[in-house]
C-alpha cells in the first residue's frame, strides 16, 4: 500500500449506469471540483449531457481540482444509458470501475475510492457477481481482510454487525468471535480515521429491550454481555447492550460515537431517518479509504434532474477527511472529529 500524493484525486467509480449515480457524481463535480481533485471511471457518454469532461489516460493527469471539466478515466461500455432501465451488458464495467478504482487507491495513485451506488441484482445477472456488495468485494479485493460497514453522518455513526442477510439468519450468524471483530475494528477505525482518541461504542441488544433479562431473548446474557464484560477488562468503553429502541434519541447519542447494531435495519434505520441526505457509507478495516453515498440506485427518479448530490459530497468530503486523517497518523483533520467539535 503505498500513500497517494495529497493532491491526488479521489476515484469515483461510476456505479449502476441505469440509476442515479452518473448523476449525482456529476452534482458533486460542480459543488466540489474547485476544492479537491477528482476522477470518475466509466463510460462518458453515461453522464449528463451538460457535464464538461476532460478524457485522461491516467490519475496522474488528474492531480489538483479541475473546476472546468470533470476528469474521467473513461471506458467503453458499449451501450448508452437508458435511466432506470438496466442493461446486462453494462454489469462487467461496473464491476471493473470498483477493481480500477481500487487498483488507484491501493497503488498509492487515488487518494481514495468513493463508489457510487450498484444494483446488486442487475450486477448478479449481467454478470454473476459473486458478493452481496461492495464492502463483500472490496473485502476479497484486498485480500480477505475483515471489513466493517459504518454509516455516518453529522450526528451520528453506526455498524451493523451483520448486513446483507434475511432477518432470519441473523441470530445464527451472530457469533462472539465475529462481534469481537467488529467492535475492534469499530474501535480501531475511530481512532485511526474519525480523530476519536477515546472511543466510546454503544452496542445494541439482539430482542426487544435486550432481552429483559432473558423473558424475551437469550442472546443478550449468552452471548453479548460477556464478551463486552471481556472487553471492557481490556479498557475498550462499551457500553451496552442496550435496547435498540431508545439508544438513538438526541440525549442517547450524545453519549457514544458509534452504536454497534446486531443486524442492518437496526443500524441503518436510524442513520436515514436522522440523516438521509448527508449520509456516508464507509468501510472500515481496509487499507485504504472507502467511502459511498448512504443512498442506493433510486431507479424511480434517475433521468429526471430530482437527484440531490448531498451525500455524495459528503461522501467525498469525508474521504478527503479520512485520507488527511491518515496521512496525519490518525489524528483528524482539524484535531478531533467534527463530532467532537460539535459537543463543545
Ligand atoms: N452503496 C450501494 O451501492 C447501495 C446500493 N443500493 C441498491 O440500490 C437499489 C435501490 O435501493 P432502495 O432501497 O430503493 O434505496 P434508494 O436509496 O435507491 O431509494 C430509496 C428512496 O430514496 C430516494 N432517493 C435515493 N437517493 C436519492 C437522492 N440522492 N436524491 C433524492 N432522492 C433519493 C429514491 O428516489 C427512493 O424513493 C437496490 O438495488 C440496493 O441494493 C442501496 C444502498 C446502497
Ligand atoms: N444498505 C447498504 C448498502 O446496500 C451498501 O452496501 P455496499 O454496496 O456499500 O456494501
Amino acid at each position: 500500500m503505498s500513500r497517494a500524493a495529497a493532491d491526488a484525486p479521489i476515484a469515483i467509480s461510476c456505479g449502476e449506469p441505469a440509476g442515479i449515480g452518473p448523476e449525482v457524481a456529476a452534482g458533486a463535480w460542480r459543488a466540489l471540483g474547485a476544492e479537491m481533485a477528482l476522477l470518475w471511471i466509466g463510460d462518458p457518454a453515461h453522464l449528463p449531457d451538460d457535464t464538461p469532461v476532460r478524457v485522461v489516460t491516467s490519475a496522474a493527469e488528474a492531480h489538483g481540482p479541475c473546476p472546468d471539466a470533470l476528469p474521467v478515466l473513461a471506458r467503453d461500455f458499449g451501450s448508452p444509458r437508458r435511466p432506470g432501465v438496466v442493461d446486462p451488458r453494462h454489469a462487467q464495467g461496473v464491476i471493473d470501475a470498483i477493481r480500477e478504482g481500487v487498483a488507484l487507491a491501493t497503488a498509492g495513485r487515488a487518494r481514495a475510492l468513493c463508489t457510487a451506488p450498484i444494483n446488486k441484482a442487475a450486477l448478479i445477472d449481467g454478470a454473476d457477481f459473486a458478493y452481496p456488495g461492495h464492502t463483500e468485494y472490496l473485502s476479497a479485493l484486498a485480500g480477505d481482510v475483515p471489513v466493517v460497514m459504518m454509516l455516518a453522518c453529522d450526528a451520528l455513526r453506526v455498524v451493523p454487525a451483520t448486513i446483507h442477510i434475511p432477518l432470519a439468519a441473523v441470530p445464527a450468524t451472530l457469533t462472539a468471535a465475529g462481534l469481537e471483530e467488529v467492535l475492534r475494528i469499530t474501535h480501531a477505525a475511530l481512532i485511526r480515521d474519525f480523530g476519536v482518541a477515546q472511543p466510546r461504542i454503544a452496542v445494541a441488544g439482539l430482542n426487544p429491550h435486550a432481552g429483559e433479562d432473558g423473558k424475551m431473548g437469550g442472546e443478550e446474557i449468552a452471548m453479548i454481555a460477556p464478551l463486552l464484560d471481556r472487553l471492557r477488562g481490556e479498557g475498550l468503553a462499551l457500553r451496552g447492550p442496550l435496547p435498540a429502541d431508545t439508544m438513538f434519541h438526541a440525549g442517547a447519542r450524545a453519549g457514544y460515537d458509534a452504536a454497534v447494531c446486531m443486524y442492518h435495519d437496526q443500524a441503518l434505520i436510524p442513520i436515514k431517518t436522522i440523516d438521509f441526505a448527508g449520509g456516508v457509507n464507509v468501510t472500515l478495516g481496509l487499507p485504504f479509504v472507502r467511502t459511498s453515498p448512504d443512498h442506493g440506485t433510486a431507479f424511480d427518479i434517475a433521468g429526471t434532474g430530482v437527484a440531490e448530490a448531498t451525500s455524495m459530497i459528503a461522501a467525498l468530503r469525508m474521504a478527503r477527511d479520512m485520507a488527511d486523517a491518515r496521512g496525519a497518523g490518525g489524528v483528524g483533520p482539524s484535531g478531533g472529529s467534527i463530532w467532537e467539535k460539535a459537543r463543545t
